[in-house]
């Protein structure tokens, strides 16, 4: 079974695969997979282009855990979307040198539910589970995660709102 960890850049997606990885898991780092897929750098938002639809069809999936914010674009069996409150995550983004206006673009994103409307074009809605690590450790996470890979988890999403923090000035 192919599991995705996506999510907005600072949900945590590395630090809990991490922490499955220690579980015994077999984890997929999605950034080791991209090298040969960059199509150019943009410079102003800081980040790279991919040719995904080109990577996406020549991944060879894996019995395991796939963990990047790409990995809901990927026919995995299930898909975990990692959430985090946006103003915390521009805290865990600020140590990382990020620029004011990259913070900015990913808080956002996550405000506008971003990554989950993306997964929800890709997936039916049993294959979908929706984890806000605001106020959970990466332990508990990662126990949730494992539950839902067994089936002792029921699908589920849609509960969170952070529209709010669209208007606070991140
Ligand atoms: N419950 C939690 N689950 C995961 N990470 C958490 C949690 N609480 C705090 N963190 C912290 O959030 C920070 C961001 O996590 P991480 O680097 O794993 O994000 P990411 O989603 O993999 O980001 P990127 O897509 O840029 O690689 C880390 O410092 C991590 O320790």
């Amino acid at each position: 079974m192919m599991v995705g960890i996506t999510g907005t850049p600072g949900t945590g997606k590395s630090a809990i695969a991490s922490e499955l990885l220690r579980r015994g898991h077999r984890v997929v780092r999605i950034g080791e997979t991209i090298r040969e897929y960059v199509l150019e750098e943009d410079r102003e938002r800081d980040t790279l282009v991919i040719d995904v639809e080109r990577w996406a069809e020549e991944f060879t999936p894996v019995d395991g855990i796939v963990e990047g914010h790409l990995a809901h674009l990927l026919p995995c069996d299930r898909i975990v979307v990692l959430r985090c409150r946006p103003d915390i995550l521009a805290a865990r983004l600020s140590p990382r040198g990020y620029s004011p206006a990259k913070i900015r673009e990913n808080a956002e994103a996550e405000a506008l539910d971003v990554i989950l409307i993306e997964t929800l074009e890709e997936y039916p809605e049993d294959a979908v589970y929706e984890l806000d690590t605001t106020e959970q450790s990466v332990e508990e996470c990662a126990d949730k995660i494992e539950q839902f890979m067994k089936g002792k988890l029921p699908p589920s999403y849609g509960n969170i709102d952070w529209t709010i923090y669209l208007d606070t000035g991140l």
